[in-house]
């Protein structure tokens, strides 16, 4: 029988109900998950398909899902769909199927079995679950995607657990898998998850915002997040959605980002992007990139196609040419506001600090997906005036941007060189995995930021489950957020405007 290597699959995993807490496991597992546990978790009951043979999985599975049935308290989800196929046409054993009636004689409890279904099921509420946009088992199976459609999920309530006697009873099923009918995958997905996903945070850079732009900010982000969640709730994953929202921000002159980014000294645009996944870590960034209209899904490519997190300048270039990215006119990148503003601040009686903030609009979002995973992509034009070959925070791995499944995702806008000095999106990750939640985390990273270096931003962060955040420092920061079909959006402190995400804006 080929095993199936657990280790390849981050979202199938041993858990337990509190993070750090083994008990659930069998003595002796040898799962090379069993030291990766951290989250709370979801465990998965696969019901069999009347149609089909169920295949026996990995018999290490098998035991850890018994011991899962066995032990866990309150909770959890079953799948009452047979994705566990999927799953198991890696394996030749026959498991049992309805028909195969001779497999259940004898020691099968199928009387157990079926009680502690019932039982099972008679605590469940039924909660909605997203299909799958991409079947992780995929590479070992291609003709079992359909599953992925009718894949119910059931939250319980209360549980009650099975008896010693049922337990045993379990035990004794390890022994003779064959024998066995009812299969527990588990999955890490935290419990949360099913609600509050998918999301999107988006921001149109911390700042000063001139009265007359605050409209335009304010639609465009909101306009962008909406697209973003499209995507989502078509079942694209978080790196889609972010690029797919940055790039329409790129794309819109009112923002520091691709077209209506701020020129440097020499009059000219030079933008900087990144992009991060939380999933594998993977991040692809481009810095000081001129003649592109929109950097971000160069960052993209530099991840998706490169062994490198950077390219820069000429570099870059070369690189977008071999990948076919059109080359744009710098002209087409520059707006008649980008101009004014750099001959303003040029003229001798200008107020440099004053100039900068009215610039600000540095493009970012942060998303989870269906499948709890994170990203986030940040793009800028950078601040005016600045010195050619100037890089700022945004292309910078935990400054720009940064996002991990094990914490959440951050995308931060704000005075570059000062959110260097405190690398703000890893240390408002790093507040997260000390406990405090994405908003007090994204609070107290800016408050020091300001108070150590005197520098102001803004940020959009999310945690894993969808509770997410828009917090800055600045005066306004133009932000929308999209979760469970409303969408939130605000300029101000404190503003939290709602409007369902079908509604125009
Ligand atoms: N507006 C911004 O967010 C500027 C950007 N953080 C930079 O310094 O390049």
């Amino acid at each position: 029988m080929s095993a199936l290597h657990l280790d390849q699959y981050p979202e199938v995993g041993i858990f337990s109900v509190e993070p750090g807490n083994h008990q659930c496991l069998q003595e002796g597992s040898r799962s090379p998950l069993r030291d990766e546990v951290r989250h709370p978790c979801a465990a998965v009951y696969i019901q069999e398909d009347p149609g089909r043979p169920h295949h026996l999985l990995d018999s290490e599975l098998l035991h850890t899902g018994l011991q899962c049935f066995a032990h866990f308290e309150g909770r959890i989800f079953f799948i009452l769909d047979p994705i566990l196929t999927e799953v198991c046409t890696t394996t030749e054993t026959c498991f049992w199927t309805p028909s195969d009636s001779t497999r259940c004689r004898g020691h099968h409890p199928r009387e157990t079995v079926t009680t502690l279904q019932a039982d099972f099921l008679s605590h469940c509420k039924p909660v909605d679950l997203q299909p799958r946009p991409e079947n992780p088992y995929s590479g070992h199976v291609d003709d079992e995607r359909e599953y992925d459609h009718r894949v119910a999920v059931m939250q319980f309530s209360k549980i009650n657990l099975p008896s010693r006697h049922h337990r045993r009873k379990c035990v004794y099923n390890q022994k003779t898998s064959r024998r066995r009918r009812d299969l527990a995958l588990i999955l890490r997905v935290p419990l949360q998850v099913i609600d509050m996903l998918p999301v999107v945070v988006v921001h149109g850079g911390a700042g000063h915002i001139p009265k007359e732009r605050s409209d335009i900010s304010i639609s465009g982000v909101c306009a962008a997040t909406r697209a973003g969640y499209v995507v989502l709730k078509g079942g694209g994953s978080s790196m889609d959605a972010v690029v797919e929202v940055v790039t329409q921000l790129e794309n819109n002159p009112a923002y520091n980002a691709g077209r209506g980014s701020v020129l440097n000294m020499k009059g000219e645009v030079e933008m900087d992007a990144f992009v991060m996944d939380g999933k594998t870590l993977a991040t692809g960034a481009v810095s000081a990139v001129r003649n592109i209209a929109n950097p971000i899904q160069l960052a993209r490519l530099v991840m998706d196609k490169t062994s490198h997190a950077c390219l820069t300048a000429e570099g870059a270039a070369q690189f977008a040419r071999s990948m076919g990215v059109p080359e744009v006119p710098m002209e087409s990148l520059i707006t008649d506001y980008a101009r004014m503003r750099w001959r303003k601040n040029l003229a001798p009686d200008a107020n440099p600090v004053e100039c900068q903030m009215g610039k600000m609009g540095t493009v970012g979002a942060v998303a989870v997906d269906s499948e709890g995973v994170v990203a986030c992509a940040t793009s800028t034009g950078g601040i005016l005036n600045k010195m050619e070959g100037r890089v700022g925070d945004t292309p910078c791995v935990g400054c720009g941007g940064y996002a991990d499944n094990n914490s959440g995702a951050v995308s931060t806008t704000g005075h570059g060189e000062a959110i260097m000095k405190v690398v703000l999106a890893r240390l408002i990750l790093f507040h997260m995995e000390q406990g405090q939640s994405a908003e007090a985390a994204s609070d107290s990273a800016l408050a020091f930021m300001k108070s150590r270096v005197g520098g102001l931003g803004g940020v959009v962060t999310v945690d894993p489950q969808g509770n997410w955040a828009a917090r800055f420092s600045s005066r306004q920061m133009a932000w929308a957020a999209a979760q469970k079909d409303i969408l939130h959006y605000g300029l101000y402190t404190g503003e939290d405007f709602t409007q369902s995400i079908d509604e125009p804006h």
